[in-house]
């Protein structure tokens, strides 16, 4: 009988469900306890570390979501939104935490979660990273310190595998940043130019995002001022990180009280 936390992985197949799988097996005091991939998925049956190219790991993919979360100490998911909500609810009915690192949520999407968060330990962060989550704290200062005289740019680049835009990230950083103004990002938000769109608005948060290669992901906030410019960057280099955050994240929902966390909570950032 393992007594670490059991963690269960959703998306097991994808980029982040494998590096997760491979990242638990390195880290002391959780394992794997269960890889759940979707209904069809030819992955289904199989013994998770053997599907994944390497030795076999005992721990056969199922498509049985509500069992396999039922028996898990907390969740681990990257995802798709849809899915994230119907796992949402699988470890609300099970009391189970969720660690949701799925970006491209819709602001009701988001909302969605809320009622969840009665009943289980939620952790959602656009970035499991402590590069990332110090940046966001950098950010939302030097915007706090400057005036509109400073034009607020946030430039994000990805793999070209990435569906979703703004990422999950750039969006923390736009936050971020108009926190730091005292404004809501929804009011000043400026993402997608193209063609003739008009000189910038004085006070917009503006987005872009380029897709291509193998990209982990890297993100400029720049502040574009009358003669200077300050550029705060993080960069990516190897998708352990978010998995290492994520795993921190898991142990961390251990014991919690039902409610909606971020990761400067798990990183003690809000203190
Ligand atoms: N917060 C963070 O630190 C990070 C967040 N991410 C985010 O994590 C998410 C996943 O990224 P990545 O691993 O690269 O993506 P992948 O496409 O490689 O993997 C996604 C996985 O989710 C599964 N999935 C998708 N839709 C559903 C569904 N409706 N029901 C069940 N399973 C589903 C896929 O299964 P199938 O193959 O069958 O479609 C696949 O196994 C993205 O939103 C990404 O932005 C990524 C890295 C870091
Ligand atoms: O899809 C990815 O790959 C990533 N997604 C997250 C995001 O949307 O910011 C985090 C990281 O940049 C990688």
């Amino acid at each position: 009988m393992d007594d670490t936390i059991g963690i269960a992985v959703t998306g097991a197949s994808g980029r982040m469900g494998q590096m997760l799988i491979r990242t638990i097996a390195e880290t002391k005091g959780v394992h794997l306890s269960a890889a759940i991939e979707r209904k069809g998925h030819d992955w289904v049956g199989q013994d998770a570390g053997q599907a994944m190219g390497g030795a076999a790991n005992g721990v056969v993919v199922t498509d049985d979501a509500a069992q396999a979360i039922a028996s898990a100490d907390v969740v681990i998911d990257f995802t798709a939104p849809e899915a994230t909500l119907a796992f949402s609810a699988l470890c609300a009915d099970a009391g189970v935490a969720h660690v949701i690192g799925t970006t491209g949520m819709t602001d009701a999407q988001i909302a969605e979660l809320q009622p969840a968060s009665q009943s289980c330990a939620i952790v959602r962060a656009g970035n499991m990273s402590l590069g990332v989550n110090l940046l966001v704290q950098l950010t939302k200062r030097v915007a706090a310190a400057l005036d509109e005289d400073f034009d607020i740019e946030v430039i994000e680049a990805h793999h070209h595998h990435k569906v979703d835009a703004p990422s999950g990230t750039a969006l923390m950083l736009g936050e971020a940043a108009a926190e730091g103004r005292g404004v809501a990002l929804n009011d000043v938000r400026d993402s997608g130019r193209d063609g003739i769109t008009g000189a910038r608005k004085r006070g917009d948060i503006g987005f872009s995002a380029i897709r291509g290669g193998d990209i982990v992901g890297e993100h400029d906030v720049m502040f574009a001022g009358p003669g200077e410019r300050i550029v705060l960057r993080h960069m990516a280099t190897d998708r352990v990180l978010f998995a290492r955050g994520a795993i921190r994240a898991a142990k961390w929902t251990q014991g919690k009280a039902p409610g909606a966390y971020d990761m400067m909570d798990v990183l003690g950032l809000n203190d």
